[in-house]
């Protein structure tokens, strides 16, 4: 199957209204693509806080209606990224959304890590509750968000209601690379999983945004990565290397649960 991610720059001079049309005519230029990968906010913008309340929107607002209609339209798998989503009891979520073939929302995820240390997101978003895990026709599909890949007990409980992809839309910024060129491997690898992230490019905000949008296989291996300029990368991955990997190196089956603390003395 083939897995694009769609790195934008997302830029404060850019309207949410003029992003989204300029992002739903890329991805209904994706068709040949079984899965299509957006980051994280980037309507909005993940870092433009004072946006937040008046780009908010709800799950069946105009984000979900251009992707369902650019997924159907591309006949492709299409992870919209995420949204500032408005509860209807009016709490804004950091919400990821998952749209099949033919365009029907078949999950979505609101960010339980949310970033900040006590401001930002931390105090602006409230935080989701649920592991979430989609079926899709190529595999189970399992849902985070940026910040999340740095708490591997949810990439854990993840894998135990089976995903066997995890995609990761982010907006992480330019100075932690490493971080993000790390997390992303090691999560592939310690879930034997494949991990396409797909990250924002540009300024807004104050923050500058990384980029390098990543494709990692099971085996920890980098099948694609972008630079930091916008652009699509593209990788073919064969969903029964799940399978394989887990079976030729065991690390899921030889866990041993249930350990107890006992203090040295
Ligand atoms: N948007 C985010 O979740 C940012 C995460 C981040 O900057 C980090 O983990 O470092």
């Amino acid at each position: 199957m083939r897995v694009s991610l769609i790195q934008p720059a997302v830029e404060a001079s850019e309207s949410a209204d003029a992003r989204r049309r300029r992002l739903a005519e890329q991805v209904r230029g994706r068709s040949g693509d079984d899965l299509v990968v957006l980051p994280e906010l980037w309507a909005a913008g993940a870092w433009a806080y004072d946006r937040w309340d008046q780009d908010a929107e709800p799950l069946d607002g105009p984000t979900a209606e251009a992707m369902s209609a650019a997924a159907r339209h591309a006949g492709t798998w299409l992870h919209a990224g995420s949204i500032v989503e408005r509860d209807p009891d009016g709490t804004l979520y950091n919400t990821a959304l998952l749209f099949d073939r033919s365009g029907e929302l078949r999950g979505h995820y609101r960010k339980i890590h949310r970033y900040g240390f006590d401001t930002g997101e931390a105090t602006l978003m409230g935080g989701g509750r649920d592991i979430v895990t989609v079926p899709a026709d190529f595999g189970v599909v399992g849902l985070a968000i940026c910040y999340d890949l740095r708490f591997p007990e949810l990439f854990r409980g993840l894998v135990d209601a089976g995903a066997e992809l995890i995609a990761v839309p982010a907006a992480w910024p330019a100075a932690r690379l490493s971080h993000w060129q790390l997390l992303t491997r090691t999560r592939a690898l310690e879930e034997q999983v494949f991990l396409p992230a797909c990250c924002a490019t540009g300024e807004h905000g104050g923050m500058e945004q990384g980029g390098h949008s990543t494709v990692v296989d099971p085996w920890g291996t980098v099948l694609a990565e972008a630079d930091r300029h916008e652009q699509v990368v593209t990788a073919d991955v064969d969903m029964a290397d799940v399978a394989r990997i887990r079976s030729a190196l065991p690390v899921l089956r030889d866990r041993v649960l249930g350990l107890a603390a006992t203090a040295g003395h």
